[in-house]
């Protein structure tokens, strides 16, 4: 089959449309496999932000409170200030506060809430502790006041002990926590690598089949299924394809053959319609076997074939067209087991740009000279615009 391209560069961007129309869908699941999959892991690291804020953030504000409340007793043995007493009183009422939202935060974590309240238990010693070391100091009595001071502070060092075993569980289990994300992560990654695979794979081959699938039914709409010769649309689309280039109009030149079978319906009327397909198919395989790879040919219509010669001129057209008349005429097409026949073809022929540079009216000139050959006699060739001579006889289809 002689094939040529039609229209390369819009099929081309057509193909790539397919292509990627029919990633998006994919892409679109791909998007939402990852997202699902990473779904777990953003859930599970809002958890730990959560038991950051709620947990480990009021704990470290009640510690800090505590370093606070540990000096001003120690400074009033020094100072013996107002001030302290003062600042250790106000002191001690911010770390009950911050017990107090502390217990609260904790009312879901029985084990941490138990610790925290025999840390707060301690503090109460503490305070009372702290307040006994200064009223000692009041009365100048340094030998009690030291060792409430070291009663003191062994006691704060309780309460410090027990928030710190508290801040080193919820450290704990956030690393484990921590772990299990990282973990989900890793899960969500390898669901997403499988999903771009997958996803790629089905793109790719769902592409190539969308482009295989659009290109065999672009090529069933370019030809004719009787005979495989590309059809009238085809010819159309080759006439664009021919005119459309940019050279100049002279190096566009080509010929066009308009060629008819003659008597056909004799053909049909006499061996049927069944031969006359196959006449019809015989005399497209003995077209195609004598074009060239750059010639076109089409079926036009019925019985009536097109030829396109590109860089060639008409009475070169004739030689070739006069070629293929005779192979016509001497081809056998199988009418029965026992019986071949033979038909003839008349022949017009045309040259663009010289005898019109428009399609439907170069057409008209090659169907002109088609024509003529037909009234000269038929089985003959006629050029448009040169004077016709009846070379050949006529001949109508016969038995061999
Ligand atoms: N078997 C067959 N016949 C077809 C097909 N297409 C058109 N025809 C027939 O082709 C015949 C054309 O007949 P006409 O237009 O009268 O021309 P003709 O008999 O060839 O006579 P001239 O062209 O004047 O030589 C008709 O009988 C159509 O039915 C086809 O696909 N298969």
């Amino acid at each position: 089959m002689v094939s040529f391209k039609i229209s390369g560069f819009s099929s081309r961007i057509k193909y790539l449309l397919i292509v990627i129309l029919t990633l998006l869908p994919f892409s679109a699941v791909l998007i939402f496999v990852g997202f699902i999959a990473y779904l777990p892991a953003f859930q599970a690291m809002d958890d730990m932000n959560k038991v950051v804020m709620k947990e480990l953030v009021p704990l470290s504000e009640l510690q800090r409170s505590l370093l606070n409340a540990a000096m001003p007793p120690n400074d009033y043995i020094i100072h013996k200030g107002d001030d302290e007493k003062q600042l250790f009183a106000k002191v001690g009422k911010e770390v009950d506060v911050a017990f107090l939202q502390l217990q609260a935060a904790y009312k879901d974590r029985p084990d941490k809430l138990e610790t925290i309240k025999v840390a707060y238990t301690s503090w109460l010693h503490v305070f009372k502790d702290g307040q006994t070391l200064m009223s000692y100091v009041d009365h100048s009595d340094y030998d009690s006041a030291n060792k409430a001071m070291e009663k003191f502070d062994a006691n704060i060092q309780v309460v410090v002990d027990n928030l710190n075993q508290v801040h080193e569980k919820t450290q704990v289990e956030l690393i484990r926590h921590n772990a299990q994300v990282v973990a989900m992560e890793d899960k969500g990654i390898l669901i997403t690598i499988l999903a771009f695979v997958t996803t790629l794979i089905f793109g790719i081959f769902g592409s190539i089949w969308l482009t295989k699938r659009n290109k065999s039914l672009e090529n069933q709409s370019m030809h004719d299924q009787l005979t495989g010769a590309f059809n009238r649309h085809a010819c159309d689309e080759k006439f664009q394809d021919l005119t459309r280039t940019t050279v100049s109009l002279e190096r566009k030149l080509f010929s066009l053959i308009m060629m008819d079978i003659d008597y056909f319906k004799s053909v049909n009327d006499t061996y049927g319609h069944q031969v006359g397909d196959e006449a019809l198919k015989v005399v497209a395989h003995v077209i195609e076997n004598h074009l060239r790879g750059s010639d076109f040919f089409a079926r036009f219509g019925g019985e009536e074939f097109i030829i396109i010669i590109p860089g060639t001129e008409k009475h070169f057209a004739k030689e070739m067209a006069d070629r293929l008349r005779i192979a016509i005429m001497e081809t056998p097409i199988k009418a029965s087991d026992e019986e071949n026949i033979y038909i003839t073809m008349s022949f017009g022929v045309a040259e663009f740009p010289l005898d019109s540079s428009n399609q439907t009216k170069l057409i008209d000139c090659a169907d002109q000279a088609l024509y003529k050959a037909k009234e000269m006699g038929r089985n003959q060739v006629v050029v448009y615009g040169e004077r016709a001579k009846a070379e050949q006889p006529s001949a109508i289809a016969g038995e061999e």
